[in-house]
C-alpha cells in the first residue's frame, strides 16, 4: 500500500514539475499545431510519418499549410523541444539573418561535409563565406560561358539520339551533364580529372546522401553511441575513404601545377584555366587559400569540394528536370520561350551579352523554382531568444523555414498556385518583400551558387529548346522528402527534333 501511495505522490510531483518546467507554454509562444499528446507532444506523429519518408513530407506540408493559413508560424513539440515552422516572409527574413547555425540533424553529415560551407558553424562559416564568395563573382562566371556552351552542345547531341523514341527518363542524362558542367567550370577540373569524377564520385555522393537520409529516418540511430556501432556507419566510413582516394590525387596534382606556374608565369594551362588575382575557379581558390593564407588543410579542401558538388548537382539536376516537364505541360510558355531563344541566338553559341537578353527564359526558370523548389525547407538552431512582433522563439529549439510556403505566400496574389512566368516580367506583380521568393533560401546564409545556377540553366535551356520540342506532364510527379524534394515517379519527357 505504502509503495502505491509513494508511486502516486511521485507521479503527481513529476507531472507538476514537468508541466511547470517543460510543458507549460512560455509567454508569447507561437500557437501549437493540433494533435500534441501530454509529455511526448507530436513525437508519435513525427515517428509515424517518418517510417515512410513520403509521409513525412505530407505531414510537414500539412503543418506549414496550417501556419500559412493562420499566423504564419506554428510549433510542434517533441517532449520539451519545440520545432517552429515559419511561413511569414518578414519573420522568416529576420530569423534567417539572426539564426545562422544549422539544426542538430544536419550534423549527421559531419564526417563528409562537416567543415564545408553548407554545415560549418557560424564563426568559421562567416570567414569562409567571405573568402569563397569571389569564386562566384560575375568576373569568374563570365570566363565559363564558352565551356558551358561546349558542354550544352554535347548534351544536346546525346539527347538527339533519343529524340522521336517516345518518353525517356531524362534524369540520368541530366545528372551526368550537370556534374560535368560543374567540374569543368566552377570547380575548375581538367578533362582528365573530370573522367575520374564521372566514373565513381557521383555515385558515392548519391550513396552517402542515402546513408544520411536513412539515419534521419531511423530515430534509434540518432544517438552517436548507437550509430557508431551500426553497419550504416561502417558503410559511411568506406565511402569517406573512397572519396579521399579519388580527390586527394586530383588536389595534389592541381596544387603542383599551380606551384609550377607560379614560377613559370603565363604557362598555357594555367592561363587558360585560371583567372588572375583572387578571382579563381573554386579549386584554385581553395588551394591558394590553403597555401598562401593557411586557411584550409588538404582534408578541408576535399570537404569543401564534396560540399559544393553535393549542394550544386542534385539541386540543379532536379530543377532542370522540372523545367523540362513544366514546359512539356505548358505549350504556350514553351513556344514563347522558343521564340525568344531564336531571336537571341545569332550563331551556334551564346555569349555573355546574349545571356542578359534571355529575359523570358529567366522568368520560366524562376517560376519553376517558385512552385517546385528542390530544397523545400531549411532548419536552423535558435541560439538565443528571438523576439518577433507577435511571438518569441526560445533559445535551444529548432526553427524550420518553409521555403516552399514562402513561395506560395498570399502576397503573390490570387493566382499564387498557377504557373505564370509572365509575373516575373512586371515588378508590380511581385510581392513587395523580395524574400517571399525563397528557392535559393533567404538571408545571409542563402545559396552561394545561385547566379552560377541561373547562368548554367539559362544556357542549357536555350540550347535544348532551340533543338527540341518537349512534351511531358509535371502533374504526374509524386514527391518525397529526402533533404531535397524529390520525385518518386520517373521524370518522363518526350523529345521531338524541331525542323
Ligand atoms: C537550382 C539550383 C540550386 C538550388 C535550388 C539551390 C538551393 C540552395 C539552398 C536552398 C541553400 C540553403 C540550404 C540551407 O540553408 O540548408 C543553398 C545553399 C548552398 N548552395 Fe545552393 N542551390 C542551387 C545550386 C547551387 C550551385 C550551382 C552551387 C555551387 C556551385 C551551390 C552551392 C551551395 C552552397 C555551398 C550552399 C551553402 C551556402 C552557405 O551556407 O553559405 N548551390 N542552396
Amino acid at each position: 500500500m505504502l509503495v502505491l501511495e509513494l508511486a502516486v505522490i511521485f507521479s503527481v510531483v513529476f507531472a507538476v514539475w514537468w508541466y511547470i518546467y517543460y510543458w507549460k507554454l512560455p509567454p508569447q509562444s507561437p500557437p501549437v499545431y493540433p494533435g500534441a499528446l501530454p509529455i511526448i507532444g507530436h513525437a508519435h506523429e513525427l515517428f509515424r510519418h517518418m517510417i515512410g519518408s513520403n509521409e513525412l513530407w505530407r505531414y510537414f506540408k500539412k503543418e506549414c499549410d496550417y501556419a500559412l493559413e493562420n499566423e504564419g508560424i506554428i510549433s510542434l513539440r517533441v517532449g520539451p523541444h519545440f520545432l517552429y515552422g515559419v511561413t511569414d516572409p518578414k519573420d522568416a527574413t529576420f530569423i534567417a539573418n539572426t539564426c545562422l547555425e544549422k539544426a542538430y540533424f544536419y550534423k549527421f553529415a559531419n564526417d563528409f561535409f562537416g567543415k564545408g560551407l553548407l554545415l560549418s558553424d557560424t564563426p568559421e562559416w562567416k570567414v569562409h563565406r567571405k573568402l569563397l564568395n569571389p569564386a562566384f563573382s560575375q568576373t569568374v562566371m563570365n570566363t565559363y560561358v564558352d565551356e558551358i556552351n561546349v558542354q550544352a552542345q554535347y548534351f544536346v547531341k546525346r539527347l538527339t539520339v533519343l529524340a522521336g523514341k517516345g518518353p525517356i527518363n531524362i534524369q540520368e542524362f541530366i545528372t551526368n551533364y550537370i556534374l560535368a558542367l560543374l567540374c569543368r567550370t566552377s570547380i575548375g577540373l581538367t578533362p582528365e580529372d573530370q573522367n575520374m569524377i564521372d566514373n565513381d564520385y557521383a555515385e558515392i555522393i548519391d550513396e552517402i546522401e542515402k546513408v544520411y537520409n536513412k539515419r534521419g529516418a531511423t530515430v534509434w540511430l540518432y544517438p552517436s553511441f548507437i550509430y557508431n556501432r551500426s553497419a550504416l556507419k561502417r558503410r559511411e566510413q568506406e565511402l569517406v575513404r573512397t572519396v579521399k582516394d579519388i580527390l586527394n590525387p586530383i588536389i595534389r596534382k592541381r596544387r603542383s601545377i599551380i606551384k609550377e606556374t607560379y614560377y613559370i608565369k603565363n604557362c598555357d594551362e594555367y592561363s587558360q584555366t585560371s583567372v588572375t588575382g583572387k578571382y579563381k575557379p573554386l579549386l584554385d581558390l581553395l588551394i591558394h587559400l590553403a597555401d598562401e593564407q593557411d586557411v584550409f588543410t588538404e582534408d578541408e579542401i576535399r570537404v569543401q569540394l564534396n560540399t559544393f558538388v553535393a549542394a550544386a548537382n542534385d539541386t540543379t539536376t532536379s530543377l532542370l528536370q522540372y523545367i523540362l516537364l513544366a514546359l512539356g505541360s505548358h505549350a504556350q510558355v514553351q513556344e514563347r520561350l522558343y521564340k525568344e531563344v531564336q531571336e537571341v541566338f545569332k550563331n551556334e553559341d551564346l555569349d555573355k551579352n546574349d545571356l542578359t537578353k534571355l529575359v523570358y527564359t529567366k522568368a520560366v526558370i524562376k517560376e519553376v523554382l517558385r512552385l517546385y523548389p528542390p530544397v523545400p525547407l531549411v532548419a536552423r538552431r535558435v541560439h538565443t531568444d528571438i523576439k518577433l512582433p507577435k511571438y518569441t522563439l526560445r533559445a535551444g529549439n529548432t526553427c524550420v523555414l518553409s521555403l516552399y510556403d514562402l513561395n506560395r505566400h498570399s502576397s503573390w496574389g490570387p493566382d499564387v498556385k498557377e504557373f505564370k512566368p509572365e509575373r516575373w516580367l512586371n515588378p508590380d506583380t511581385l510581392p513587395e518583400n523580395p524574400n517571399t521568393f525563397a528557392g535559393f533560401s533567404i538571408g545571409k546564409r542563402n545559396c552561394i551558387g545561385k547566379e552560377y545556377a541561373m547562368m548554367t540553366l539559362k544556357t542549357s535551356l536555350a540550347h535544348i529548346v532551340r533543338k527540341f520540342h518537349i512534351s511531358g506532364d509535371i502533374n504526374n510527379l509524386k514527391w518525397t522528402f529526402e533533404a531535397l524534394l524529390k520525385p518518386t515517379t520517373p521524370a518522363l519527357v518526350t523529345l521531338t527534333l524541331r525542323s
